[in-house]
C-alpha cells in the first residue's frame, strides 16, 4: 500500500520538564517552565494564553525549530531534534509561492521529497478536490482570494499525510465568516485522517470548536495551568456554539485566562514601580 492510499494516523507526542530560556542582551529570560505534556495519537490540542508566555515556542520545539535547553521533545519513541517529513506546519500567513500556480504550491514538500512527477500531481489533484479548488488548479494563486489561499495551504500541509499538524493562528487573517467557514471544513478534513494535532490560537471559542483538549498557558514563565478535555460530540459544527456544554467551557476557560492575564499585568506594574 502507498502513502497516497493510507489514511494518516497520528503519533504521539510528549513533553518531559521542558525547561527554555531565550538570550536578551546579557540575561537568560525564562520561557518555559517543566512543562510536561502528553498528548496521545489523534489528538486535537489547542493551546492558549497570553500573549507571550510560549505556545508558539513549544509548537517550535514539537517542529524541530527550537531545541529545549532542558528535557526532551518526543515524537512517538523519537526525541524531536530536527524538521520531519512527518510533521507539517500551517500559519496564518499562507507562505504561497506567487510565481507558482496553485496546484504547483501543493506539490511543492512532496517535490522536495522526490515524490514522482505523476504522483505529485495525482496527489495534489486529490487534494484541491478535497478544498474546492481543482477547477484553480493551473491559477495564479495571486488572484485567489484570502480564504482561498489558505484552503491551497491547507491542500499543500495535508497532501504530506502527516502525522503531526503544527497551527499557528491559522485562521486568524480571515474574516470572521471565511473563518468559519474554513474551521468548519478543516475539522472534517481532520475527522478523515485524524493526524495529532498542536493548534495554537487566542480565541477560546476557536480553540473549544475544534479540540479533544484545551491547554491554558500561564506566563512569565510559561506553565500549563489548565487542562481542559472538550466532550462535545464530533462532527462538530459552529451551531454548537450556542449551546450550553459550550457555553460552559468558554465561561470557564475565560475567567480562567482573564485570571492569569491580570496576574501578568499586576507582575508588570509592580516591576515598574520598582523600577
Ligand atoms: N527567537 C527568540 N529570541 C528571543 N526571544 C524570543 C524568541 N522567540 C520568542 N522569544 C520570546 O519568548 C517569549 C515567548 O514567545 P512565544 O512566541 O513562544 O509566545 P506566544 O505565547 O506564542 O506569544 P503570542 O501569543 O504573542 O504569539 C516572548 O517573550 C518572546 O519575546
Amino acid at each position: 500500500m502507498t502513502k497516497t492510499e493510507t489514511a494518516a494516523r497520528g503519533q504521539r507526542i510528549t513533553f518531559s520538564q521542558v525547561h527554555h530560556s531565550f538570550i536578551h542582551g546579557d540575561r537568560a529570560v525564562p520561557v518555559l517552565e517543566d512543562f510536561t505534556l502528553d498528548i496521545p495519537p489523534s489528538q486535537f490540542v489547542s493551546i492558549v494564553g497570553p500573549s507571550g508566555c510560549g505556545k508558539t515556542t513549544a509548537l517550535s520545539m514539537t517542529g524541530g525549530l527550537v531545541h529545549p535547553r532542558r528535557g526532551t521533545v518526543k515524537i512517538g519513541e523519537s526525541t524531536v531534534s530536527h524538521t520531519s517529513r512527518d510533521v507539517a506546519f500551517l500559519f496564518a500567513r499562507d507562505a504561497l509561492l506567487p510565481w507558482r500556480s496553485v496546484r504547483s504550491n501543493v506539490e511543492i514538500a512532496m517535490e522536495v521529497h522526490g515524490v514522482d512527477k505523476k504522483e505529485r500531481r495525482e496527489r495534489a489533484d486529490a487534494w484541491l478536490r478535497r478544498v474546492r479548488l481543482d477547477e484553480f488548479a493551473e491559477s495564479d494563486v495571486l488572484h485567489l482570494s484570502q480564504g482561498m489561499r489558505q484552503r491551497v495551504a491547507i491542500a499543500r500541509t495535508l497532501v504530506q499525510s502527516p502525522s503531526v499538524v503544527l497551527m499557528d493562528e491559522p485562521f486568524a487573517a480571515l474574516d470572521a465568516q471565511t473563518r468559519a467557514l474554513q474551521q468548519e471544513e478543516f475539522i472534517s478534513l481532520w475527522e478523515a485522517e485524524r493526524p495529532t494535532v498542536i493548534f495554537v490560537t487566542h480565541d477560546l471559542e476557536e480553540a473549544i470548536l475544534l479540540s479533544d483538549r484545551v491547554i491554558l498557558m500561564a506566563s512569565r514563565p510559561g506553565r500549563i495551568v489548565a487542562d481542559m478535555a472538550i466532550e462535545l460530540e464530533r462532527p462538530r459544527s459552529q451551531e454548537m456554539r450556542g449551546g450550553a456544554e459550550f457555553r460552559s467551557y468558554f465561561m470557564d476557560l475565560s475567567d480562567r485566562l482573564r485570571h492569569e492575564v491580570d496576574k501578568v499585568d499586576a507582575a508588570v506594574m509592580n516591576m515598574r514601580k520598582k523600577s
